[in-house]
């Protein structure tokens, strides 16, 4: 039997087998088993891509965001309005065939975009990329779940944080369970077993979280990939002020029109990037010696961007700029910095 059969098999009867509390322990080996197969099925294929194409472009820039989204919703548009880079929105449909990076500055920051492939409803499931196109005309909130779906059959989790579960391998010493919290969906047994299935018998675990099976044996496993998104809603322009209205209101999400240009900038914002600049001691400051950062770095975070010793050799900072009440304070590591703070470094 192939791994998509087995897939399907699995899946099946998961579907059929009624959750209750008779059914816990079939269910999470079930879905350990699926956790099992499903990453075989995103191994490179030996017939591979050649260099350039699909997914292999090299991250730049201080921040790197992948445009994924059903075809003709408006990437390429949004893409070649927002970098120099000639992406191919063509009048014609179903362009971005290949994943097409562009560059863009903003208040200092450059910000790789990526066009990704267009999502092809069942990917994950073994269908061929480029070869099967979704021909369903549904509204952005449908498409939003469809992609939440797709994109989680691929282990990608959005705006979601990794489960609070220490867990360790162990040579010998059987399995040792705790929790620091009431568990509603797991329990020591299904621990035990779930961990049986993948043939480990000696580990730590700890529950510092009400988790579920299917986030226990992604921690055993590691193959989710936890990624921040921004929900966006182009072409506004073809739609009443109401549903515009409705769609602004969700969270996470900001609705934009490449067609008029309405609203581009809500990227950025989103991303909240900072530029602090850099002063050495005894010397003029330099405007291009920028740092580019989250919003909320602490001098700490400097610091590793300055050099990866720096702290260890770190004794106070000087700060000119708006984090601070005084013009020139003396600051600790924990300082959070504003936005073009100057900051000079004073070692031990
Ligand atoms: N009315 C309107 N049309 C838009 C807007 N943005 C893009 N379009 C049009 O929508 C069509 C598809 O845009 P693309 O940028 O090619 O879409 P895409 O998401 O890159 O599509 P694929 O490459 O197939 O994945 C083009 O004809 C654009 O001119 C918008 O804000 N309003």
């Amino acid at each position: 039997m192939g791994i998509l059969e087995k897939i399907s098999e699995i899946e099946k009867e998961i579907a059929q087998t009624q959750k209750n509390k008779a059914t816990e322990y079939h269910l999470g080996l079930l879905k350990a088993k699926l956790a099992k197969y499903r990453p075989q099925l995103l191994e490179p294929s030996k017939s591979a891509p050649s260099k350039g194409e699909g997914f292999d472009v090299m991250k730049s820039g201080n921040a790197c965001v992948a445009l994924i989204g059903y075809p003709s919703v408006g990437k390429s548009t949004f893409l070649s309005l927002m970098t120099p880079t000639a992406s191919d929105a063509a009048s014609y449909e179903f362009t971005a065939l290949t994943c097409i990076p562009g560059l863009t500055e903003y208040k200092g920051a450059n910000i790789q975009l990526l066009d990704r492939p267009r999502i092809i409803e069942g990917a994950a499931q073994g269908k061929g990329r480029g070869r099967q196109v979704i021909a369903v005309a549904c509204t952005g909130e449908v498409q939003r779940s469809l992609l939440e779906k797709e994109l989680e059959s691929m282990d990608i989790r959005l705006d979601k944080h990794k489960p609070n579960i220490y867990f360790r391998p162990k040579k010998g010493g059987g399995i040792s369970f705790n929790s620091t919290v009431t568990l509603t969906q797991c329990s020591e047994k299904l621990v035990q077993l779930i961990l049986h299935e993948y043939k480990i018998f000696s580990a730590e675990v700890l529950f510092r979280e009400d988790c579920s099976p299917d986030e226990f044996i992604n921690v055993i496993v590691g193959n989710w990939v936890y990624v921040p998104c921004l929900y966006v809603y182009n072409k506004i322009d073809q739609i009443s002020m109401e549903e515009v209205d409705c769609l602004a209101r969700k969270p996470n999400s900001v609705v934009i029109s490449c067609g008029m240009k309405l609203n581009l900038e809500m990227l950025w914002e989103y991303l909240a990037l900072t530029c602090i600049y850099t002063k050495k001691r005894g010397q003029r400051l330099d405007f291009t010696e920028t740092i580019i950062l989250r919003k909320g770095a602490s001098v700490e975070h400097v610091c590793h961007r300055i050099h990866w010793s720096l702290t260890s050799q770190f004794k106070y900072a000087l700060v000119w700029g708006s984090s601070t009440k005084y013009s020139l304070q003396q600051v600790g590591l924990t300082h959070t910095t504003e936005r073009e703070d100057v900051i000079q470094m004073v070692k031990k």
